[in-house]
Formats: C-alpha cells, sequence, structure tokens
C-alpha cells in the first residue's frame, strides 16, 4: 500500500501520545514519520504500519499551527493532502491544509481516536466502564481509607479516625492508654486524608528509635511509601538536588524528634516545606513549663502554626505535669488554651456532667437523676429531649431516641473530647491479666556497706551525691550506678555485675524450667541507665554464655532495629533482649509475655510505659511482671509505694502522675525509712482512692465516653466489612488482572498468588518485571494472620494504580464489536457511548465523597433511537464479538459521517441525565454538611473547643462544593462502535 504522501498527517496506532505525526518520505517499502510535539522520529514498513490517517469531517474544531482555530465544514484532496474547509472562530470562510495543522492536536480523547479508527479491545473498554461504576461507588462510601489498611477491625481506633478524619484541618490529641493503639489510629487518619485527597504532604515526628517501626507500621499495614529523613539522607539529597530542600523529597516524611530538634537549620528547611498534616509521636516529651520551654515544644510549635492539620501521640499526657499537658493542647488550639486556671475550673465542672450523663438512665423514675440533667443543659433542644425522656406516656422507641440524641449533645459540647480522644484498657475491656512475682534477694555487701552508713549518718547522702555526681534519689534507687560512679574506692574493683545477686538471679531463671523459669520462653528486661543494661548484657554473656541484645537510646537506628529483630525471631532469636528506660519507649514487644523489671522507675507513667511494651493489642496471654528486689532497700521501698500505694502493677489507672507530683518529693526523702514510708504509703493510697472516684465521675470519663461510641463504631466497622465482602471485587480484579497482564494463580484456602506475566503492563506497584510477585488474599482475617499475604481491597496499590490508569488514561476508551441478534438486520450501526461528569475542583473539597465522576451509558441504533434501558451493559457484551482492528478501521471509516451523527446525539441524550445527577449530588452534600454545620454551630454556643476556623472553613467548604457541584459538566468518556452482523442459524 502507497497511500502515503510527504506532508500527510498520520497517528501511531500503538503510540497514540507520539501526538499527530507527518509523513517525511515515503518510498515503496518503507514511510518515515516524524513527530515533532514528541521529537521522535520512527520508520515503518508501509505494508504494516500501525498508522490511521487523520482525517475530519463537518462539524469538527481544528486547530492550526500558528494558533488559530476554525470548524470544518467539508473537505478536498489535492495532490494526496487535505484541504480542510470551513470557518474561523469570526465565522469568517477560511482554509487550512493538513500540512498546517497544529502538531500539538492531541487525538487521546474518545471521539478523536473513535473517528480516526483507534479502537482498543473489546475487553478494555468493558474494563473501563466497570471501572468507572466501581471508582464511583467506593469513592463516596463511607468506610474509604478504612478498608485497606492490615488491621483488625476495633472499635475505638475507627471511630476516633473517622470523628477525626471527617473534620476540616483536625488538630487533636491521640492520648489512649499504652498500647492501644495510637499509630494505627494516626496511620488510618492519614491514609483516610490521603485518600480523600484532603492531605497530600504529611511530616511525622517520632523519636530515633521508633522511626524504623513507624516506617515498617505505615509501609506493612498501610501500603503507604515514607521517605525517611536524617543528616545523612538529608546531606545526599542535597547534594543531588543542588539547592533544593530535602523535606521536598517526598510526600510523606518521618523524621527523628532527636534529629530535628536539635537542628535549627533543619528546622527552617521543615518549615520551609508545605505540609498538610503534622503528625508528633510520644510528645509528652516536648515540655514546656511557664519559665522556659524546650527545643522540641519550640520546633513543634512553630512548625504547628504553619501546618493546618496537627495529630500530637502521648499515652501519658501528664507525665510531665499538668501545665505542660495543657501547653501541648494550646499547640493545637492556641485561642482557646490560653489560660490555665480557666481551664482548671472547667475540669472540675466535668464531674456533673459526667453524672448526668449516667442519670439519664433512669430519669423518668427519678427526680434527681432528672435534676441532675437539668443542672447541665441550657437549650431549648435538649430540654425538649430532657422531657420525652421524663414522660412515662412516651413509647421505648421514642425514649430511646432521645436519651441516645441528649447523650450525644451531652458528650459534645463538654469537655476536653474535641481535641483529645483517650481510651483505656478499663473501657475497652478484652486485655490480659498482670500477674506481679517479686523475688527478695540479699543486699550485697557492697550496697550494704554504703546503704547503712546512709543511715546512721545524715550528712553521707550530701557527700554521696557529690562523690558519685549522680541525682538524689537516683543515688539510692540504682545500687549499681552507685557502685559504679564510686570507682575509685579499693573495694569496688570488680564489675558491678560479679557482686550483683540480680544477676545470677535472673541466669537461674533463664535456664530454669520449672513453674517460676523462663526456659524457652522470651523475656524482656528493662533497666533505668543504659549502663546497667550494658553490663547485664555483657554478665548473660560471660557468666551464662547468652546472647542479649542490648537495646538502648545510644545506639544507632540500624543497632536498635537488629538488636529488636533479633529478638523478635521465632525460632532462631535470642531468648532475652536487655533494654534502657527509654530506649524502649513505643516498641512493640507483645509477642513476649515476660517482662523483668530489674529496677524500679521513679515515675509511674514510665513503669506504665514499660508494662506497655508488652500488654499491648496482639498480647495473648497472661502478662508476667518479675521484680528482683534487695531486701530492705530504697528500691524496694520504692516498689512498695507503687504496690500498695496505687496498685501500679494490676492495671493502668491514670492518675500516677498527678500522685507523683504530690508525692514524688516527700517519697525520696522517705527511701531509707520505713516509718514515713508507711505513712507517704497511707497518704498515696487515700489519694488514690479519691482520684479514683474523680476519674470515674469527672474528666476522664467524659474523655472515655467521649473516646468511642459504640454505636458510630459499629456502623463503621460495618461498612469497612461490606467492602471486605464485596462480591464485586474480586470478580473486577480477575478481570483488571488479565488485561493488565498479570498471573494469578488460586493456592486454595482463600490464597492466590500474583506473579508478572510476560506481556504485563510496566509499572504496577509489587510487580516488577523478573521478579515473583506476591501471594494475596481477600481475607481481611489471613493476611493479619501473615505477614507474607497481603490483602486485596479496592484500596490495595495494585487496585488504585490499574483504576487510576484506567480512569486518568484513555487505555479502552473506544471499542468496535459485532453484534449478531435474530432480531435486528445486519449491516447496521450502533453507538454505546459512555459519558463522565467532571467538575474541577481543588483536591482538599474532597468531592468525590458527594459526586465522584459518574458515567451515564447512552445506546443509540442507526436511526438514532435510544436504547439504553432496553439493552443493559452486560446483556449487550454476551452478545458482541471481535473484530481485528484493521478490519476494525475500515469498518468504522464506511460508517464515518453516521458514527459522527449518533456521537452528537448522544450527547443531547445524556444531558437529560445531567441535573438529576447534580441535584443528588447537591442534596447529599446538603444534607450532610448542612448537619454537620449545624451540629458545629450549636457545638460552639456550649463548647469553646471548637474552634471559629473550622466553623468558617465548613461554611465556605460548603458553598465552594455547591459551585462545583454546579459547574459539572458531561464529557464523552468512551465509545464502543457496534456493528449487526446476520445471526447465524
Ligand atoms: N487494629 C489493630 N490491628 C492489628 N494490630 C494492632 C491494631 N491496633 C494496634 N495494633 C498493634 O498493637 C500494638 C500497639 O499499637 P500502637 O503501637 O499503635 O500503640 P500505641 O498506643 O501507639 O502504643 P505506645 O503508647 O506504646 O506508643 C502495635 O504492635 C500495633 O501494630
Amino acid at each position: 500500500m502507497s497511500d502515503f504522501s510527504p506532508g500527510q498527517r498520520w497517528i501511531s496506532d500503538g503510540e497514540a501520545e507520539l501526538g499527530l505525526g507527518t509523513v517525511l518520505n515515503c518510498d515503496a517499502r518503507s514511510v518515515t514519520i516524524l513527530f515533532s510535539e514528541s521529537q521522535e522520529t520512527r520508520t515503518y514498513n508501509t505494508r504494516q504500519a500501525p498508522l490511521t490517517r487523520v482525517a475530519f469531517g463537518a462539524g469538527d474544531r481544528i486547530t492550526a499551527a500558528d494558533g488559530w482555530q476554525m470548524t470544518v465544514d467539508a473537505s478536498r484532496e489535492r495532490q494526496g493532502l487535505i484541504i480542510y474547509q470551513g470557518t474561523d472562530a469570526n465565522g469568517e470562510p477560511c482554509e487550512l491544509p493538513e500540512t498546517k495543522l497544529a502538531d500539538a492536536m492531541r487525538f487521546d480523547q474518545a471521539r478523536d481516536r473513535v473517528l480516526t479508527g483507534q479502537v482498543d479491545r473489546n475487553d478494555w473498554f468493558d474494563l473501563r466502564f466497570r471501572t468507572l461504576h466501581h471508582y464511583q461507588r467506593t469513592e463516596k462510601h463511607p468506610a474509604l481509607g478504612f478498608a485497606g489498611p492490615r488491621i483488625d477491625l476495633i472499635p475505638h481506633q475507627l471511630y476516633i479516625a473517622d470523628e477525626v478524619a471527617r473534620r476540616h484541618a483536625p488538630r487533636v490529641l491521640l492520648a489512649d492508654e499504652v498500647g492501644l493503639g495510637k499509630t494505627i489510629e494516626a496511620g488510618l487518619i492519614l491514609h483516610r486524608l490521603l485518600l480523600t485527597g484532603r492531605a497530600e504532604r504529611a511530616l511525622i515526628l517520632v523519636p530515633d528509635s521508633l522511626t524504623h517501626q513507624w516506617l515498617v507500621e505505615l509501609l506493612r499495614r498501610f501500603a503507604l511509601d515514607v521517605t525517611l529523613l536524617d543528616e545523612s539522607q538529608s546531606s545526599a539529597l542535597e547534594e543531588g538536588m543542588g539547592e533544593g530542600n530535602p523535606f521536598d523529597s517526598g510526600q510523606l516524611i518521618l523524621a527523628s524528634q532527636d534529629w530535628l530538634f536539635a537542628n535549627p537549620a533543619r528546622q527552617r528547611q521543615a518549615l520551609a516545606a508545605r505540609f498538610d498534616l503534622l503528625i508528633v509521636d510520644e510528645a509528652h516529651h516536648l515540655d514546656w513549663s511557664e519559665e522556659a520551654s524546650g527545643p522540641g515544644y519550640q520546633c513543634v510549635e512553630s512548625l504547628a502554626a504553619d501546618i493546618d492539620a496537627l495529630l500530637l501521640l502521648t499515652a501519658t499526657p501528664e507525665q510531665m505535669g499538668v501545665a505542660s499537658h495543657f501547653a501541648r493542647l494550646r499547640l493545637l488550639d492556641p485561642e482557646r488554651y490560653h489560660d490555665l486556671e480557666r481551664f482548671r475550673e472547667e475540669e472540675r465542672h466535668y464531674a456533673e456532667v459526667a453524672a448526668a450523663i449516667d442519670a439519664l438512665d433512669s430519669v423518668a423514675e427519678s427526680d434527681d437523676a432528672k435534676a441532675r440533667v437539668e443542672v447541665v443543659i441550657d437549650d431549648h433542644e435538649s430540654r425538649a429531649l430532657l422531657a420525652v425522656l421524663a414522660n412515662p406516656e412516651a413509647g421505648a422507641e421514642q425514649q430511646d431516641s432521645a436519651r441516645a440524641r441528649l447523650r450525644e449533645a451531652l458528650l459534645d459540647r463538654h469537655g476536653t473530647g474535641r481535641v483529645m480522644f483517650r481510651n483505656s484498657r478499663r473501657h475497652v475491656g478484652g486485655f490480659p491479666e498482670r500477674r506481679l512475682h517479686t523475688a527478695t534477694l540479699a543486699l550485697p555487701s557492697a550496697y550494704r556497706r554504703v546503704l547503712r552508713r546512709l543511715a546512721r549518718d545524715e550528712d553521707y547522702l550530701d557527700e554521696l551525691l557529690i562523690e558519685t555526681g549522680l541525682d538524689h534519689p537516683d543515688v539510692l534507687i540504682y545500687p549499681d550506678a552507685m557502685y559504679r560512679a564510686l570507682e575509685s574506692d579499693p573495694l569496688n574493683a570488680e564489675d558491678w555485675w560479679h557482686i550483683d545477686p540480680r544477676v545470677s538471679w535472673l541466669l537461674e531463671r533463664l535456664s530454669d524450667d520449672g513453674e517460676d523459669g523462663f526456659a524457652g520462653e522470651k523475656v524482656l528486661v528493662i533497666a533505668h541507665h543504659r549502663e546497667t543494661a550494658e553490663g547485664l548484657a555483657e554478665a548473660l554473656r560471660v557468666l551464662g554464655g547468652y546472647h542479649a541484645p542490648v537495646f538502648h537510646e545510644d545506639l544507632s537506628l540500624l543497632e536498635r532495629d537488629r538488636a529488636a529483630a533479633a529478638f523478635a525471631d521465632e525460632e532462631d532469636g535470642c531468648q532475652v533482649l536487655v533494654c534502657s528506660e527509654i530506649g524502649s519507649e513505643g516498641r512493640n514487644f507483645q509477642f513476649c509475655r515476660h517482662l523483668v523489671m530489674f529496677d524500679m522507675p521513679q515515675h509511674p507513667d514510665q513503669l506504665e510505659q514499660r508494662i506497655g511494651r508488652l500488654d499491648r493489642i496482639g498480647q495473648r496471654h497472661a502478662i508476667e511482671l518479675h521484680v528482683p528486689l534487695f531486701e530492705d532497700s530504697p528500691g524496694a521501698r520504692l516498689m512498695r509505694w507503687y504496690d500498695e500505694g496505687m496498685d501500679a502493677f494490676s492495671a493502668p489507672h491514670g492518675v500516677g502522675s498527678e500522685l507523683f507530683e504530690t508525692f514524688g518529693d516527700t517519697l525520696a526523702d522517705a527511701l531509707l525509712d520505713d516509718e514515713a514510708l508507711d505513712d507517704i504509703i497511707g497518704d498515696t493510697r487515700a489519694m488514690f482512692t479519691a482520684k479514683l472516684a474523680e476519674r470515674d465521675a469527672g474528666r476522664n470519663r467524659l474523655l472515655e465516653l467521649n473516646a468511642c461510641r459504640p454505636e458510630r463504631a459499629e456502623r463503621i466497622i460495618e461498612a469497612v466489612r461490606e467492602l471486605d465482602d464485596d462480591r464485586a471485587l474480586p470478580r473486577y480484579v480477575d478481570r483488571a488482572l488479565d488485561i493488565f497482564g498479570v498471573d494469578s494463580k488460586d493456592l486454595g484456602s482463600g490464597l492466590m498468588h500474583l506473579k508478572p506475566g510476560p506481556q504485563m503492563l510496566d509499572g504496577l506497584p509489587g510487580l516488577a518485571k523478573g521478579e515473583d510477585g506476591f501471594t494475596a488474599t481477600y481475607r481481611r482475617d489471613l493476611a493479619l494472620a501473615r505477614d507474607d499475604v497481603q490483602q486485596l481491597s479496592w484500596e490495595h496499590p495494585l487496585l488504585r494504580e490499574m483504576m487510576g490508569r484506567i480512569v486518568d488514561g484513555t487505555m479502552g476508551n473506544t471499542a468496535l464489536a459485532l453484534l449478531g441478534h435474530a432480531a435486528i438486520p445486519g449491516g447496521r450501526l450502533m453507538a454505546e457511548l459512555v459519558f463522565r461528569t467532571h467538575c474541577p475542583a481543588p483536591g482538599h473539597l474532597h468531592l468525590n465523597r458527594f459526586l465522584p465522576p459518574t458515567a451515564v451509558r447512552v445506546l443509540l441504533d442507526e436511526s438514532g433511537a435510544n436504547l439504553t434501558d432496553k439493552i443493559s451493559f452486560t446483556g449487550l457484551g454476551k452478545n458482541l464479538q471481535k473484530v481485528n482492528k484493521a478490519l476494525a478501521r475500515d469498518l468504522i471509516k464506511n460508517h464515518h459521517d453516521k458514527l459522527r451523527g449518533l456521537l452528537t446525539q448522544g450527547e443531547s441524550e445524556a444531558e437529560r441525565e445531567l441535573p438529576t445527577i447534580v441535584e443528588a449530588a447537591e442534596t447529599r452534600m446538603r444534607e450532610q454538611l448542612g448537619g454537620e454545620l449545624a451540629r458545629l454551630r450549636a457545638l460552639a454556643e456550649h463548647n469553646p473547643a471548637v474552634r471559629d476556623a473550622e466553623l468558617d472553613a465548613l461554611a465556605a467548604e460548603r458553598a465552594a462544593l455547591s459551585e462545583a457541584i454546579e459547574a459539572t459538566r458531561l464529557r464523552l468518556d468512551a465509545v464502543r462502535v457496534i456493528i449487526t452482523v446476520d445471526a447465524e442459524g
């Protein structure tokens, strides 16, 4: 075929992205085409050139190389070249030879592609339509962002994540007790914000020791790829990027607090980068006092002033005192939290509110209960609800609903519940028992000497403090530290671990397979000081031949991760891991059930942090707490204070820091004096009991009630389950994998293996060519049980990539098929047109929850009759036969003009559907945002925790959404040309 002449315009069938090509030269065998836009030249064999001649028809708008546009009326040919005739923008007649067409004209839209004879496979078209359908469904699903993460569906976590992630620029303190899943909550919030487009960039600041754990959790549980930034990585990036800012090197940046807080120049870079969300873990370390704030607090304060959304995480919010806790609340909302005294006053009022909530159950029978509710409500609506509740005539259903609404209103309107979420084990339930085992050991003479002298000689303590350089009461509680510090004493010549009976006690236990022994079990040992941990590990090696990795704050990240991994390995792992106090904070060791507290920490929150390493979600056994104590020693007295004063070993209670603030100093002075200690323990116990009662009545109770609302949590879980069990998902995945060239093999028991096939399209996540692929399942329980199995969901990166490529690209936007049906004569044309809604809006509006791209299908026959409702997409598909591309092109050429007509007519048919779609979206949006706005406004009148900015933002969001929805247009997304053939038989 020698249809080619220089100057003609063609496009490549296989590489339409090359743009409009021009024939440079041709002979009988080959043709060379220049694609100017992409600066590519290609030479083809003329007989098999995968090229299509570009020819426009009446009604098409074309652009000239020098920018002007014309509408084509007709065309003629001169010396093999087409000359278009028509009118320009001013309605003046004009002509344009094809040689002068703009190179930049694109031919990827369905209309251009189909009219130029470019067709994709029928199954691609099929997949495209189904993708649009599922995309629309899942984008507005209430569980979007929560179904993908590989987590157990735990109510309090999902409630918090949903409540927080639906807010505009959320700023909250996630303060669940240790190990209840704050990292998971933060991950869920982040995941939803990313998937909904409400956030694009996040900065995550965590203690050095937790960077790797976060990295792994975000990747393994949330499939989020995070850039871990440290000094060497930043310098390397700077070198690579020239003047660039390393904080701009990824969408999600994870960095160590220790590094950033100590580095003002890096902080300036972090500030200069634009983030939508800041997450700060272990936020109790952000210390603040009226006199001065620490570098961490200052750094976060300046970042938080700039970044809209902020999540602070801490299990022990009051560890550094109430003032410091208040200062962290101020980071979240400086306007609301500016007066500590006022804040304290408000807190006192919470007991009344909690009592009123409890009284809701008995309002109908008791005037007293009714009075308790009346004291705290002051609005018309709540009074009306109370009247229903108190009315004996009201039906049970009516009363239940009134009770639930009143409860919600009370919770919403009072307390810090909107900015702080705190769940406790007590409230969540289902956590393992904790068992305490103490072993009393004789004091070695080297320790006893010093303690005896201290008991005899009051002035010796000062001397000892000077001599050792240790603090009070460390010098008393940590005798090995004291021993090490007195190194010049000739009696202290040996290493401390040679003389310390706790070491031999531990060694004996490790090999003991009796009831009290640890043989065959993992043991986590925590000691206060790094030096103690190091010495102990050495002792275990030298004296017992145990390899015990050490985990402390001065190790590099890599060393720490290595140590944790060596311990975690179930088969070949070490039996013991020795940790220092802060080295282990936040880490996950729930696979182990024995914790040895080699000594005691000074602060109750530190004690809780220690136990929290094991007592975490996923712990399947009772937790065994082992404490070796020296008879008559300060350490043993401290232990008594914890145990008898506040039951610190049985369960977390959250009042430890208040007790420490009150008794910490006097306790330090009583560590050598049993009588004084008895008094302190008595006083501590009394305050503990009072605080527990207060907690149960007041602030904490309110916080707990607020931190999870079970009915809402249940609804979210149901929504996630609905997506988990979606039967359309496996069907869709099979089709998509087939088309993208991924081989899938059923492994039985709900598992399958996905592997790149020989023809796989490039760039699919987890499926690099030449590699093994991965094992997957649709079942959450299987994916949770096995780290090597991924859960396939609509949110899995592979699904999102495949769907995204289809929705955002042109794949499958044209097709041609033959239809053989007894009722339809052959040789006729039909067009199946898919239109799609478009309404450009900024990502942060998250428009898709109300109006995701929505497909409108129109099926027309040659005469223009609309058959859409008569023949369904699936029904039609069953009767279609495919044809090869060359024949398809010829068929299109033959029906060119009629097809053009049907395309135009289809547009007006689809337009008729648009108002209904727009109206439904507008109604959904008004219902939801209107409801939220009304709730927030009512709330703002009672609860100052509602920020004005939040109210304004929500109102502005509603207006912007309304405008965007109104501006929705339909565009042709895909076309299938159907030619009828006489049915056989
Ligand atoms: N929904 C869940 N599904 C599966 N595992 C979970 C879930 N929630 C928490 N976990 C696991 O429980 C452990 C504790 O969770 P996480 O680290 O988020 O707790 P935390 O509250 O941040 O703890 P800490 O106070 O020590 O920092 C982790 O190993 C986490 O992977």
